[in-house]
């Protein structure tokens, strides 16, 4: 069956149908991974894009039950050039088709993929659907043209409870703004004792735990949408140790009084170059993000940039010079992606154990 995917721009590109047919408008967004849809799909940070992948061959290993990265996947629909049906992989248990129907994502192949990035990374993203060929397309593209982004996307997928993850190490508290899960495995395979709160806690309710850290997770959307959070980190930073990652990192920055923009057409892949300004030391990240900190308004906070992007020289992570607290842009926990910055959560792990012996 076609299917169709309109750009706001007025372009239309004609392909073949699958997944769901649950049709709605989100920012067009190109990953360059080569591997990792499943975790890309099930990725918080993704609430409200489509996403399309440039590498040409996706589905040929299928879905498996490990490498989830939430539970309900949110993604608003998923753009391949050649898709596998049939999966060939010992750890595969459905076929990317199935596994977009169960969970209402459509998606659509057979366009080029190439023509599309080449479009978003001259234009930037912009906003787009899929539809059925029938679709007055004229209509579709004046619709598209009068919707606003979304906002308060972590609301939808930040936990609304709070719950324990325990084990007998540090006591971390994990402020869920879409927390990927391979964050909480991480913390986990270090032995930290983890309570999950919801992206709104209050600093008080947080420090009723006793935590010997905070760490701030991933998270979909504008970090300008979250003013009642920044409230929060600045009463944290002097009393614990913090760690943001992507959201994470941008909320930091905000509360420290630095500034966010929208770059063009964001950093979403597994080969991202980034250098750490510490050691000279260059490590290939996993990336997804649509936001970065604006280096110069750095110049008037309390954080220094410990990292930065090679390929646009953007920020990629900084430092508080007075409190334990520190941040990075791009994704440490990898999945999908390289493990090269997995030591971040040693150090994070290193620092709450300075903080406790010298308590
Ligand atoms: N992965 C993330 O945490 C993304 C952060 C933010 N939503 C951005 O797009 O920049």
């Amino acid at each position: 069956m076609e299917r169709l995917l309109v750009l706001e721009d007025g372009s239309v590109y004609r392909g073949k149908a699958f997944g769901s047919d649950n049709f709605r408008i989100g920012e067009l967004v190109f990953n360059t991974s080569m591997t990792g849809y499943q975790e890309i799909l099930t990725d918080n940070s993704y609430y409200g894009q489509i996403v399309m992948m440039t590498y040409p061959l996706i589905g040929n290993y299928g879905i498996n039950r490990d490498d989830y990265e939430s539970i309900d996947p949110v993604v608003f629909g998923f753009v391949v050039k050649d898709y596998c049906e049939e999966p060939s992989n010992w750890r595969s248990q459905q076929n990317l088709d199935s596994f977009l129907k169960a969970h209402n994502i459509p998606g659509i192949y057979d366009v080029d993929t190439r023509a599309i990035t080449l479009k978003i990374r001259e234009e930037g993203t912009m906003r787009a659907t899929l539809c059925n060929p029938d679709a007055d397309i004229d209509k579709v593209v004046e619709t598209l043209k009068n919707t606003d982004y979304l906002h308060d996307q972590v609301s939808h997928v930040s936990t609304n409870k709070i719950y324990p993850v325990p084990n007998t190490g540090k006591k971390v508290v994990l402020i869920d703004f879409g927390a990927k899960l391979n964050i909480i495995r991480e913390l986990s395979k270090r032995g930290c004792d983890l309570i999950v709160v919801p992206y709104n806690t209050s600093s008080e309710t947080i420090m009723s735990f006793h935590p010997d850290g905070v760490m701030l997770s991933n998270g979909p959307g504008n970090p300008e949408d979250l003013p009642e959070v920044l409230d929060t980190i600045r009463e944290l930073i002097p009393q614990t140790v913090v760690f943001g990652i992507c959201l994470g990192h941008q909320l930091i920055s905000l509360a420290c009084g630095a500034k966010t923009y929208k770059l063009k057409f964001g950093h979403r892949g597994g080969n991202h170059p980034v250098i750490n300004l510490t050691n000279g030391t260059i490590e290939i990240t996993s990336q997804n993000h649509g936001y970065a900190v604006d280096i110069d308004s750095l110049k008037d906070t309390q954080l220094e940039m410990v990292y930065q992007a090679l390929n646009d020289k953007s920020c990629e992570g900084v430092k508080h010079k007075q409190y334990p607290c520190f941040s990075a842009q791009f994704h440490p926990e990898a999945s999908a992606g390289p493990q090269d910055s997995r030591l971040l959560f040693d150090i994070f792990v290193d620092m709450m154990n300075e903080v406790s012996e010298n308590a």
